[in-house]
């Protein structure tokens, strides 16, 4: 499928867990599902669903190997719907300073993106939570220090996920889960199915009809 007929909105529907169980009942199973690891977290907005745009930086000593920003504005043009800016920290001990902050946000957020993702920190935490879109990072910093882009579209790793430049992307508070682009028209489905299983037990749980030994009489084996 071509990314141009994602359907983004209906993929935003739904939250990162239940995609991944929809996930579960493809060909990428359990095993072949990649998510951020835990150490980045939600700091700003809500859910985010799009194609990935890359870059790397660096930020704890100075150095002579920066790009234009203007780099990563003009990749962020040439994807024709939303886009995630994915931002790999290189430095051995990231987050020395952000590239993330009141002016960078305002700009990437005129630009219309969805989202944002870095294994670094960020910083004008107050500002970035009005930008409208996620803000998905390892925690805030005070300073820039010598934060500049050292790569724009090349091959990333953020949190455990390696992310490639034209990836799909979707994250909320539980983390941000890479979608197989071939998979994705039909999670929403899948996700749909698993949720009326689910709510069956849920209900049944709550009801009057649930007893202690009718649990045990189901000898379930998964909830
Ligand atoms: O200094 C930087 O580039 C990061 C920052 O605080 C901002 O974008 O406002
Ligand atoms: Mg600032």
């Amino acid at each position: 499928m071509a990314e141009s007929e994602i359907d983004h909105a209906r993929l935003a529907a739904w939250d990162t867990p239940a995609l991944s169980n929809a996930l579960r009942r493809t060909p990428a199973g359990a095993d072949g599902q990649r998510y951020t690891d835990g150490s980045v977290h939600r700091l700003a907005g809500g859910t985010l669903v799009g194609t990935a745009v890359t870059a790397a930086m660096r930020a704890r000593e100075p150095g002579e190997d920066s790009v234009p920003v203007a780099d990563l504005h003009r990749a962020v043009l040439a994807v024709p719907g939303p886009v995630v800016v994915v931002v790999q920290d290189l430095d051995e001990v990231p987050g020395a300073g952000a590239f993330l902050g009141e002016v960078n946000g305002t700009l990437l957020s005129a630009l219309g993106i969805s989202g944002f993702l870095t294994n670094g920190r960020v910083r004008d935490e107050a500002d970035l939570r009005g930008m409208g879109f996620a803000v998905h990072a390892a925690g805030l910093c005070v300073a820039r220090a010598h934060m500049r882009l050292t790569a724009v579209g090349v091959p990333v790793r953020v949190a455990g996920l390696d992310v490639a430049p034209g990836d799909l992307l979707h994250g909320d508070q539980h983390g941000v889960l890479r979608i197989p682009v071939e998979l994705a028209a039909g999670l929403p489905d899948l996700a749909a199915e698993i949720r009326e299983e689910e709510q069956a037990i849920v209900t049944w749980a709550r009801s009057d009809e649930f007893s202690p030994e009718g649990l045990l009489a189901l000898r379930r084996v998964r909830h």
